[in-house]
């Protein structure tokens, strides 16, 4: 599914044309630096188009690409996307294998359009989880990419944000005894100080990459975050989509990119007040 042609024909045409023009005119006000999205609803659209569950995922490959895509050409620096969560692994082994080779396609893709050098690609969440040759080609993708400074996409693969958080401490833990320091001290008020704070567990979450999002979509009309970002999202602009995830397109993005430039002063304000 993903061929050259495809890409090439997102640049080209008509509504290349238009969704410059489109830009332009966002980028008069403030354009947010992360985007993240929660994909929502690609089985519910392939009941809708009455095609199988799978032939629905790639639907939504697409349209991330798509999105990453849309996203380069407006500006925004960050695009994070929750491709499968920890919890997910209780799906039907059919369907984990079906987001499995999705990673493993993209994987290659993304290897393929490394040659580029305009894409960092991270993978967040605990990778021990993949396949040894899924984990091996994330990693040298990492690797490969690390340098590329212009956009990153991270894609949240075996996540949740309570393991992030959980994985974060352990390595602080593991930080403070490594440097002779005991996890509680006194100080001379002989009161107890916390001597993990919060920038050691910022330091090792799996998102350390990228800034907290400004922008947090979710498409198929829920209002939950699913265990998504939960540490990161506290000041974002979240923004609730009826539309399924493979059916999101330029004009949702710049809706939702519309709403957040009309609430920037107010979240921009609380950023502060924090
Ligand atoms: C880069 C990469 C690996 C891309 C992955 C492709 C992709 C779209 C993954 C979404 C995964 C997922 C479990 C979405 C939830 O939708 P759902 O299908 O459970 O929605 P629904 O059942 O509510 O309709």
């Amino acid at each position: 599914m993903f061929r050259e042609d495809i890409i090439i024909g997102i640049f080209s045409g008509w509504r290349s044309f238009l969704r410059k023009c489109l830009f332009r005119v966002l980028r008069v006000g403030p354009i947010p630096s992360h985007i993240a999205v929660i994909m929502d609803g690609n089985r519910r659209y392939a009941k809708k188009k009455k095609i199988d569950d799978m032939t629905g995922y790639d639907a939504g490959a697409l349209a991330l690409l798509h999105l990453i895509i849309y996203c380069m050409e407006l500006g925004v620096k960050y695009v994070t996307a929750y491709a499968f969560s920890i919890d997910n692994f209780r799906r039907h082994p059919e369907e984990v294998q079906k987001i499995m080779d999705l990673t493993m396609e993209s994987v290659m893709l993304l290897t393929w359009m490394s040659k580029l050098r305009l894409v960092r690609v991270h993978f967040a969440g605990n990778l021990q989880l993949l396949s040894a040759d899924i984990q091996d080609a994330a990693k040298r993708l990492m690797e490969s990419t690390a340098g590329y400074k212009n956009f990153v996409l991270t894609i949240c693969i075996c996540y949740t944000c309570s393991d992030e958080i959980l994985h974060a401490v352990e390595e602080s833990c593991k930080e403070k005894w490594d440097d002779g320091i005991g996890i509680m001290g006194y100080d001379e008020a002989n009161d107890y100080e916390r001597l993990i704070k919060v920038v050691d567990i910022e330091k090792h979450m799996y998102m350390a990459i990228a800034p907290d999002p400004d922008i947090l979509i979710r498409t198929g009309g829920e209002y939950r975050l699913s265990n998504f970002l939960v540490w990161q999202s506290s000041c974002c602009h979240l923004s609730s989509l009826g539309t399924v995830w493979p059916e999101f397109g330029v004009f949702h993005l710049v809706w939702v990119v519309l709403d957040f430039q009309q609430n920037y002063r107010y979240v921009a304000k609380k950023k502060l007040q924090l």
